[in-house]
């Protein structure tokens, strides 16, 4: 038995009216499994069915057909029991849309612990504070209004959020798309150091294949709802060979090189930080690029990695 089984599952949406009713096929007969621990990412162009999928994943809506189980029993009921809830979490793209702008910090982290019950009302407070400090922000600023933190504080209450349900499984819908890089850095090494800590399984949705190299251990690609090419290992991700993931890597390299100084810069093929890799492009051998504060988790195929475990 996996820790989580998508086996041959579709999903097909209706719209239009009565007479003009027309279907969409969201999510055609995707299957794949987890195991506890991992980090999975669903990677692919917008429409392509990821959130979809992932929504499914985490009990929010029925498949159309198949079926997905959690340690091994359905994930869909009308009547989602408040355990199953629990055990799978999820941490959105915009956190302004995702969290009540006149609630505190601590009464955003409050909620799960008050609705799934887990720690006793008089001890709610602490667990909170420790939360919140754990994800960086201080005890002084638990009282102060949603609405007043930034993009990158907001998503660093809502991730303290879904661990205050002590969770098994995240759901991270495009985590970081809202922020800035700089920011962007910073959440996804927290995402990293806290998977570990807490003993954590990621389904990672990203459209970021920077991101996805980071987090993720393993990678499927989506493509019009259906999955068109998985890797098991994320640093054979040079392996990649479907035309469309290699014009998914391709729009992200090119991407980087046409405000990459706004000069010309080629790529080297198959490495996706070769924008900015010091043998890509001479200005950025004096340049600190702006990915250098993420720690590099699988150094080899990263030319920047590399050089940097030699200095
Ligand atoms: N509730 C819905 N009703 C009707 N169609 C929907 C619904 N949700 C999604 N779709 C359609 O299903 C398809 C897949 O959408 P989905 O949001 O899952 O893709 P995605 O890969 O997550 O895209 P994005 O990155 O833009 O969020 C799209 O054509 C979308 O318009």
């Amino acid at each position: 038995m996996s820790f989580l089984e998508i086996k041959q599952v579709s999903k097909t949406y209706k719209s239009g009216g009565k007479f003009h009713s027309r279907e969409i096929q969201a999510v055609k007969d995707v299957s794949f499994t987890m195991e506890k621990g991992e980090c999975l990412a669903i990677v692919g162009e917008s429409g392509s069915g990821k959130s979809t999928l992932g929504r499914m994943v985490v009990g929010l809506e029925p498949t159309t057909d198949g079926e997905i189980l959690f340690q091994g029993s359905k994930v869909w009921s009308k009547h989602m029991s408040k355990e199953r809830r629990q055990a799978l979490q999820m941490v959105y793209q915009n956190s302004f849309e995702v969290t009540n702008p006149k609630f505190t910090a601590a009464q955003i982290v409050e909620e799960p612990l008050r609705y799934f019950r887990l720690v006793p009302p008089e001890k709610r407070r602490e667990r909170e504070q420790k939360l919140l400090a754990r994800m960086g922000i201080p005890e002084s600023e638990m009282d102060k209004k949603a609405a007043s933190f930034s993009g990158g504080q907001l998503q660093r209450i809502c991730i303290a959020r879904a661990l205050a349900a002590a969770p098994e499984l995240i759901l991270l819908d495009e985590p970081l798309s809202s922020l800035d890089v700089s920011v962007q850095a910073q959440i996804l090494n927290l995402l990293q150091d806290i998977k570990e800590e807490y003993q954590l399984t990621y389904l990672l949705i990203s459209h970021d294949l920077e991101v996805v190299y980071y987090l993720s251990d393993r990678l499927i690609v989506m493509y019009f709802g259906k999955v068109v090419e998985q890797i098991d290992d994320i640093s054979l991700f040079e392996e990649l060979s479907h035309p469309y993931s290699l014009d998914l890597i391709d729009a992200a390299t090119y991407q980087e090189t046409d405000t990459h100084h706004g000069e010309d810069v080629l790529p080297t093929k198959g490495c996706i930080y070769a924008s900015r890799c010091k043998r890509a492009c001479e200005r950025c051998r004096t340049e600190e690029p702006m990915l250098r504060e993420i720690r590099p988790k699988h150094k080899i195929a990263c030319h920047f990695g590399v050089e940097d475990e030699k200095e």
